[in-house]
């Protein structure tokens, strides 16, 4: 047998071009053939159910975005691959030149955002917006879904810290490190992966695992050493009898090296939590540590912290890995890429629509601007309102907002802000949008949180936020359907 090469993967000059599935650069073969390669394409990022039945999702990923478009192109060994493959040398040719040129516009990292609302808007030559699809979709479907899943859990811990403890149980090495950033944003308080704190400047926290106290095959001297070394302590207390021996002796270590150490706790990782945590802190505070914190891990997740908190569990700190960092109960959002307008033979813009039996799977055309309308006297947000380019819903007086579906339900407002959730971010393939640091998209994130009534944040069953079309938006929709309709039947008839 053949010996394996440990450098058969590394491409010095690997690009993320290739990381697309293979119908993308078909596709991009036949437009580039026929000649319409370079006809402009607006395509729309949605998704069409929020994930873990949660009343709002985080959007996240935008960041990873940004660099993959800013550094897109082929290399010359993805190039060579596609050779390979039997891709002829002119349309090689065609692609070694290729960057991305597209004006993007999106919902920043940190906004809530809903089901069916333009999260990103992606206009570019046809062949370029083609070949981005998989990549940006991978991007985004998978930090907003690990964004919503940590700011669920946050929801329920509430001032409770939160530690992304999921490296080890991840799907691979990338999901842990953009999961874990993901988490951050939208909440916890820091993680366990080192990589992530060198990457992104998250905070690093940790305490230490059962095989510490396994090699030494002693808790007392296990946790005497780990004081010798390091200041902070927080001893894993459950290897051999919680009560009996992992408390007692982390409050035997504590008193021996006083001021020398800063005994900041101890964790749990079995057992019955919520009795455990309760006899635990009364043996603490009995000897005085009234300031060390109980830190809490095994399998938990928005569910199990919940109930709890419900039986009046007194942990102060959650280590949050599998459930988290795998989505357990969800492992994909399901956000779409989808055409929306093309530009035709004349060179006229032209909207497209995808016509479905169910309603609400039929494809809103034309572009579009998303505003969230703010009512101004209790800075709650009314909703979301979907309307077309050129309209300016924040000059009306009055907004008549109502379901795209069930049109009877709907309200009229007054006294309102319309906050535009789009950004510019490349304008003809030039990043023109600043960057916020990973604070500063923290930050927004909790600020969103607050336009939001509770209704929409609790974790069971929560209202379902209005998203909006405007009426013109709406009519252009109906006139579309209709268009198709009569073709359909001329078809028919044929
Ligand atoms: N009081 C509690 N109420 C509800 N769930 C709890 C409580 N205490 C612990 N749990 C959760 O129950 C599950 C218990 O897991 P498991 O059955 O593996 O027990 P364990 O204590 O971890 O056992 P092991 O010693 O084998 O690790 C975990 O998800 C844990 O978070
Ligand atoms: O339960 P999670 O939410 O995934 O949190 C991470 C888990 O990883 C560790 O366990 P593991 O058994 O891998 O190692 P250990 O020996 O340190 O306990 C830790 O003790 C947690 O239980
Ligand atoms: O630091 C910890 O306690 C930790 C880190 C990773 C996984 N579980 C626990």
């Amino acid at each position: 047998m053949k010996k394996m090469k440990l450098t058969q993967y590394n491409h010095l000059d690997d690009s993320l071009a290739l990381h697309t599935d293979r119908y993308q650069i078909n596709m991009a073969e036949v437009y580039w053939k026929e000649g319409i390669h370079k006809r402009k394409a607006v395509f729309e990022v949605y998704f069409r159910k929020l994930p873990f039945q949660n009343g709002y999702a985080v959007f996240a990923g935008l960041e990873r975005v940004i660099r993959y478009l800013h550094d897109f192109c082929f290399t010359e060994s993805d190039l060579a691959f596609l050779r390979e493959e039997g891709y002829n040398e002119d349309y090689l040719e065609y692609l070694r030149k290729l960057r991305f040129t597209g004006t993007v516009k999106s919902m920043q990292e940190g906004e809530l955002v809903f089901a069916n609302e333009p999260l990103m808007r992606i206009e570019a030559p046809l062949a370029e917006a083609q070949l981005v699809e998989t990549a940006i979709l991978n991007i985004v479907n998978f930090q907003t879904l690990i964004a919503t899943k940590a700011s669920r859990i946050k929801q329920v811990a509430g001032n409770d810290s939160c530690i992304e403890f999921g490296t080890r149980r991840a799907q691979e090495l990338d999901a842990a490190i953009w999961g874990t950033r993901a988490a951050y944003l939208a909440g916890f308080e820091a993680t366990s992966n080192v990589r992530a704190g060198k990457m992104f400047g998250i905070p690093i926290a940790g305490t230490h695992a059962h095989s510490m106290v396994q090699a030494y095959r002693d808790e007392y001297i296990a946790f005497r050493k780990y004081a010798e070394v390091h200041q902070d302590c927080v001893f894993l207390v459950d290897t051999y009898d919680t009560l009996k021996s992992g408390v007692p002796t982390a409050i035997q270590v504590a008193n021996e090296l006083g001021d020398r150490i800063h005994f900041k706790g101890i964790r749990l990782d079995s057992g019955d939590l919520a009795y455990l945590s309760k006899e635990a802190r009364r043996m603490l505070d009995e000897a005085g540590y009234t300031n060390a914190k109980i830190y809490a891990s095994n399998d938990l997740d928005e569910h199990t912290i919940m109930n709890l908190k419900s039986q009046g569990a007194r942990i102060d700190v959650w280590g949050v890995g599998t459930k988290l960092i795998t989505a357990y109960d969800q492992p994909a959002l399901g956000a779409v890429y989808k055409l929306i307008s093309i530009e035709d033979e004349q060179g006229e813009m032209v909207d497209t629509i995808k016509i479905s039996s169910n309603p609400e799977k039929i494809t809103t055309p034309g572009l579009k601007k998303v505003f969230r309308i703010i009512n101004k006297t209790n800075g709650k947000s009314e909703g979301d309102y979907i309307a077309l380019e050129e309209e300016e819903p924040g000059k009306e007086e009055v907004l008549h907002m109502f379901h795209p579906v069930h049109t009877f339900i709907g309200k009229f407002v007054t006294g309102f802000e319309a906050r535009e959730l789009h950004q510019t971010i490349f304008e003809n393939g030039e990043l023109i949008y600043d960057l916020p640091t990973l604070q500063e998209i923290r930050d927004f994130a909790q600020r969103n949180l607050h336009l939001l009534w509770d209704e929409y944040k609790r974790t069971l069953n929560p209202a379902e936020y209005p998203v909006n079309l405007s009426r013109e938006c709406w009519d252009n929709k109906m006139k579309r359907i209709e268009e198709i309709r009569i073709k359909v039947e001329a078809f028919m008839k044929k």
